[in-house]
């Protein structure tokens, strides 16, 4: 029997995000391996005209969820749906809830964020540091709670190179950037948000970091721990491989280079590409949850969830990897023929960006305009290039993160809980999981039946010969140009046409000479 799955039952859980890539399968594996489990209560908020109901029925509806329904079949009366928004005062949550919330509450994940890397800094102190603050306030009211598990960023400190399991202090104290962004108004916090980044790439990772300060300073005699995953990936083995819901992190760019419209990024090849799949980040969590509830560790322990020092693998073995499935299973109605490469300097990612990335587009709109269609391939490709832009800083770094808490916690573990919470990263065979990614991506993201893919091939054939006959044409054309200006070009053409003729001709004598 699984010690932690035994520990979870009968206990009331409290997810933020539960409604996020994380908090989904964090929901998932909760029920499926605690099924006795009492409750878990998710804050939720209404989303694109859907109810908070309506958002729920649609996760338990979803394929993840398929075995859940087998082992815990009355999982939608264990779900409790609270409505709430974190960027309002007290989560907006009703008294009544509230009332119910911290009387009963066992263990808190908190999982909601904004990840965008673009959010702007009042934004993303909302949601990353002032949440938190008051999540924490509301936590040391809980006279149950266990424990508190804060879910954050391996790059929370990604201007350092090596990170070890430690909370680095800000130079500004979060309560005083909490406070500022009440007074300040949008363009001086415009102003000033670069400075306070400093080296950190955007707001995002910056607001992680202030989050991790809050949780050390605020959690009075919380059981406290945080667990920093790096950049998560589909799931590696449950409840099924290659499951994935959202564009974040390398699914997105996975498309783009499918679909044909990525041909080049700028990336350091033999970087670490620290992916870790969603199941291992949520296993350890749960693995943490139970360990900090039941051992009270007297400091704060923060759990790297991290590959690259366990079981490294680099960006250009991944993205051959990422090429060698998408040739065997390919994207339907791919827009160009998927190849795309490296860059390492600055110049050739412009050169590429312009002559790969932007002309095509261009002729694409042409053509769309001559057929009487609205142009839109310039735009999204524009869009691409913004995202492949902040992307950027983290497939040209590498970093080295010490994962002994995250080590000591497997060695914790009974074997049973070693398997059934499995988060050792080391078992993880690479390209068998880039190639689940994959596939997953089709299936679960852009939801293309397996049965297309000989369509796909052949649309790929097509966009094949339409290469050659476009390039072959361009040359034409180019060479025509200029042996009409150039008597350099002219001379060039007659010495490859006489060199050409002398050859045939000795050939066809010395096979003459042969019979
Ligand atoms: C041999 C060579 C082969 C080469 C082959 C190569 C194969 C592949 C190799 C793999 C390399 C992996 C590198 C991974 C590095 C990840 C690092 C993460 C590290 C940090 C981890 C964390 O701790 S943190 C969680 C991650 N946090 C994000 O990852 C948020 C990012 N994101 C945003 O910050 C916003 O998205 C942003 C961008 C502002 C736009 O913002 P925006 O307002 O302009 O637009 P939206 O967000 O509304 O999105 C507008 C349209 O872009 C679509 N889109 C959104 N994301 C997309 C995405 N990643 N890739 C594509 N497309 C994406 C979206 O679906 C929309 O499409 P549509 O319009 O058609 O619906
Ligand atoms: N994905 C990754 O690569 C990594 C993620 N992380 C961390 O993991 C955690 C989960 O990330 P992930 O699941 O990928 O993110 P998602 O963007 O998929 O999910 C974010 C969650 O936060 C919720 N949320 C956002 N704003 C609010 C709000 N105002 N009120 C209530 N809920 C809100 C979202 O709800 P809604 O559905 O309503 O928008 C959603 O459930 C985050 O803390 C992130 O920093 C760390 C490293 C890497």
């Amino acid at each position: 029997m699984s010690m932690i799955a035994a520990f979870y039952s009968n206990k009331s859980v409290l997810i933020t995000g539960a409604t996020g890539f994380l908090g989904k399968v964090l929901m998932e594996k909760l029920f499926r391996t605690s099924p006795q489990l009492k409750v878990i209560y998710i804050l939720v908020r209404p989303k694109s005209g859907q109810t908070l109901q309506e958002r729920v029925f649609q996760i338990l509806n979803s394929k993840l969820f398929e075995k859940v329904k087998e082992v815990c079949p009355n999982v939608h009366e264990k779900i409790r749906p609270i409505s709430a928004d974190l960027n309002q005062r007290d989560f907006a949550i009703s008294k009544e809830d509230m009332q119910e919330l911290l009387s009963c509450t066992n263990i808190i994940f908190h999982c909601a964020a904004t990840v965008r890397f673009d959010a702007h800094l009042r934004e993303a102190v909302q949601l990353n540091v002032t949440a938190t603050q008051q999540l924490l306030l509301m936590a040391s009211q809980m006279p149950k709670l266990e424990a508190f598990i804060h879910i954050s960023t391996a790059f929370s400190n990604c201007n350092l190179s090596h990170i070890d399991e430690v909370i680095y202090p800000c130079p500004v104290e979060p309560r005083k950037i909490i406070d500022s962004m009440e007074w300040l108004d949008d363009s001086i916090i415009d102003e000033i948000t670069p400075k306070l980044i400093g080296d950190r790439p955007n707001t995002y990772t910056y607001t992680k970091a202030l989050g991790e300060v809050v949780v050390q300073q605020e959690s009075r005699n919380l059981n406290v721990a945080i667990v920093r995953p790096s950049i998560v990936g589909a799931t590696w083995q449950e409840p099924f491989p290659g499951w994935v819901d959202n564009l974040n992190g390398p699914s997105g760019l996975i498309i783009a280079t499918g679909k044909g419209f990525l041909r080049s990024i700028k990336a350091t090849p033999m970087a670490v590409a620290d992916v870790i799949p969603v199941d291992t980040v949520v296993n350890l969590t749960i693995a943490v949850g139970w360990y900090t509830a039941v051992h009270r560790p007297k400091s704060t322990l923060i759990y790297h969830s991290t590959s690259g020092n366990l079981n490294p693998c680099n960006w250009h073995k991944m993205g051959l990897q990422v090429l060698a499935t998408i040739e065997k299973i390919p994207f339907e109605s791919a827009f160009r023929r998927p190849n795309a490469d490296f860059t390492t300097n600055n110049f050739t990612t412009q050169y590429w960006n312009a002559v790969s990335h932007r002309a095509p587009a261009i002729i694409y709109d042409f053509y769309l305009r001559l057929t009487g269609r609205k142009p839109r391939m310039l735009k999204l490709m524009n869009r691409l290039l913004r995202t492949i832009s902040m992307l950027e800083y983290f497939i040209n770094h590498s970093w080295e993160w010490s994962t002994n808490n995250t080590e000591m916690l497997l060695s914790e573990l009974s074997p049973e809980d070693q398997r059934v919470f499995n988060f050792d990263v080391r078992q993880l065979n690479w390209l068998e999981y880039i190639e689940n990614y994959v596939l997953g991506v089709k299936k679960y993201l852009l939801k293309e039946d397996l049965a297309g893919i000989p369509k796909a091939k052949q649309h790929l054939k097509r966009l094949r010969n339409i290469h050659y006959l476009f390039n072959t044409a361009l040359f034409l054309i180019i060479w025509r140009l200029l042996i009409a200006r150039s008597q350099m070009a002219r001379n060039i053409w007659f010495f490859i046409v006489s060199f050409c003729y002398k050859f045939i001709s000795y050939f066809r004598a010395s096979s003459t000479l042969k019979v």
